[in-house]
């Protein structure tokens, strides 16, 4: 086995006349958390199924465990677990119920049934619960039995799309240490989100736009690399300022938060007094550097070949 867990060259999907996922290039490292980060329609979605085997890609290759897809999406499938965007159980059967029945189709006997599902069970809190319908739990409760139900055959590979878009974030946070617990115990995550806080979460992380892979990387590198663009503005009139940096051909974006502004720059400032001649002449405001965050270099990524906004 190489060392990488997914490799894909030029994959691209296209739908009719859209392009859908376009010319992507991945290596993921085995037992890493991999996060594709991108708004609705960026093409998330149909990049996991063509890693998963489940579509055929219009052009380019993909590996993934060592089997080359499409041909070997068959095998493939036995070592990998999917969570889907939409809860995929059946409502009416018990917790319980829903994880014996895909234990059988699985194809594992009774006592490693019988094991597996009392691990489970323990392991995703969900014991008190073993014998309550599916469709009677909360959001976040189907949720820890989705991830259980994908986990079942112990995959080595887990594709997790928007896992947490109906969860509260005290759940939202305890699954993401679930998901740590999983890749240390050497399995590898492929998590789609368009929060940025999950997003800065994973060891490495892709954003995409319209279908492109705009940029990867680990979380803090990306951010890193906009060391010297924001700006953080505090005084009055900030509606007024906004619309005069608006019109600067130096600004990316301004966005209001609270009583600030947040400039992100297309260049870096060294001096704080060059981005004040920028402003309108009013000596009041308040003008600091500050750390740039996920969303900055997702606003980066994302709008940098367009007008500011
Ligand atoms: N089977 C299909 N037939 C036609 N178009 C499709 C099909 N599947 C996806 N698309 C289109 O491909 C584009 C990418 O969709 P995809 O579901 O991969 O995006 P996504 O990033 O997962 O979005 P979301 O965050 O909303 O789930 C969209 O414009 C979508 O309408």
């Amino acid at each position: 086995m190489t060392d990488a867990a997914i490799v894909a060259n030029g994959l691209t999907r296209r739908f009719g006349d859209l392009v859908a996922v376009n010319d992507v290039d991945l290596e993921i490292a085995h037992g890493q958390i991999y996060g594709f980060l991108g708004p609705n329609g960026s093409g998330k979605t149909t990049l996991i199924r063509m890693l998963c085997g489940l579509l055929t890609p219009s052009a380019g290759t993909a590996r993934a465990l060592d089997f080359q897809l499409p041909e070997q999406a068959e095998p493939l499938r036995r070592r990998i677990g999917y969570m889907t965007q939409k809860f995929s159980l059946f409502d009416d059967l018990s917790c319980k119920e829903n994880l014996n029945f895909l234990a059988r189709i699985y194809g594992l006997d009774n006592s490693q049934r019988q094991m597996r599902i009392t691990t489970l069970l323990n392991q995703f809190n969900l014991e008190p619960l073993s014998s309550r319908q599916a469709g009677a739990m909360s959001g976040g409760q189907r949720q820890r039995l989705a991830l259980a139900a994908a986990t079942l055959h112990e995959p080595e590979l887990l594709f997790l799309d928007e896992p947490t878009s109906a969860v509260d974030p005290q759940n939202r946070r305890d699954f993401w240490e679930t998901l740590f617990d999983l890749s240390e115990a050497g399995t590898t995550l492929l998590v789609s989100t368009h929060y940025m806080d999950e997003a800065e979460r994973c060891h490495q992380l892709a954003i995409l736009d319209n279908g492109n892979l705009k940029t990867q990387g680990v979380p803090a590198d990306l951010m890193g690399a906009l060391k010297g663009r924001v700006i953080d503005v505090q005084g009055d009139g900030l509606r007024a300022v906004r619309q005069q940096l608006m019109t600067s051909n130096e600004v990316l974006s301004a966005a209001q938060q609270g009583d600030r502004l947040r400039v992100l720059l297309k260049k870096p400032v060294q001096d704080i007094g060059v981005f004040k001649q920028w402003l309108p002449g009013d000596q009041t405001l308040h003008c600091e550097p500050a750390k740039a965050t996920l969303e900055d270099v997702f606003v980066e990524t994302t709008q940098a070949d367009e007008t500011p906004c």
